[in-house]
């Protein structure tokens, strides 16, 4: 299975562009209107058709309306439906259907308990994201750029997809694809110069650091 890449919160065509070109299977944009990285579903749609069947195209949304989900859908036509709220079990199984996409369930983790949180969603949701608690004081549920102790994953059974996110940057996203058995890693804050705002910079950098430590993970010879 490719190793996914996922770059999110992104806002300008140079920055979509960029990640296309580096080999990111993921791309995402938020629907969270106090995140600084929020964009219409319009723009985020004249942005994605950069992208469009090269990377897989991801909306992020956070306990959002049917109303909303509708726009998003209609205007983004998403590949995968990002979840990052509340949502319930009987909540996802309803989107799934009714949006005929696949859904990757967001989980902020600070300690086991959280972890144990996910159970009822294993053969519902169709990949996880997890991802840190935002810190105290932060209104966004996700794109703090914070970690979380990823030796809590370990406890999850083999068959558990997920991608790995919270905090990452170009120094620690090697420790993450090869400490951890995620079958993605996803960042945000790590490859920004301020909130909200990509560095193209920085997102090659951690390009280069994750395809190093990719094919590290895959072991000598590896052409990735
Ligand atoms: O990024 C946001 O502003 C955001 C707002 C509300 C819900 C989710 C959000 N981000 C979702 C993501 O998938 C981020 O990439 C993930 O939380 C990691 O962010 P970071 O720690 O900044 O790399």
């Amino acid at each position: 299975m490719t190793f996914s890449i996922k770059i999110c919160g992104l806002k300008t065509p140079e920055a979509v562009e960029l990640a296309v070109r580096r080999g990111a299977t993921h791309i995402g944009f938020i629907f969270f209107a106090k995140s600084p990285r929020y964009v219409e579903p319009m723009d985020a749609a004249r942005l994605a058709e950069a992208a469009r069947g090269k990377a897989k195209i991801v909306s992020v949304t956070v306990d959002a309306d049917t109303d909303f989900l509708d726009e998003i859908v209609d205007q983004l036509k998403p590949d995968i439906l990002q979840l990052h709220g509340h949502e319930r079990v009987d909540e996802l199984l309803r989107l799934k259907a009714f949006y005929a996409r696949p859904v990757m369930k967001a989980f902020s983790i600070r300690d086991a308990d959280d972890l144990a949180r996910v159970d009822p969603y294993i053969g519902v949701a169709d990949r996880f994201l997890f991802d840190a608690k935002a810190p105290k004081g932060s209104e966004l549920p996700g794109g703090n750029g914070v970690s979380f102790d990823w030796s809590l994953l370990d406890a999850l059974d083999d068959d558990v997809d997920y991608m790995l996110s919270g905090g990452l940057n170009k120094d620690n996203v090697a420790d993450a694809i090869l400490k951890t058995r995620c079958s993605g890693i996803d960042v945000s804050s790590g490859v920004e110069s301020e909130p909200g705002v990509k560095s193209l910079d920085k997102m090659n950098e951690f390009f280069d650091a994750a395809e190093r430590a990719i094919a590290m993970r895959k072991g000598p010879g590896s052409l990735m």
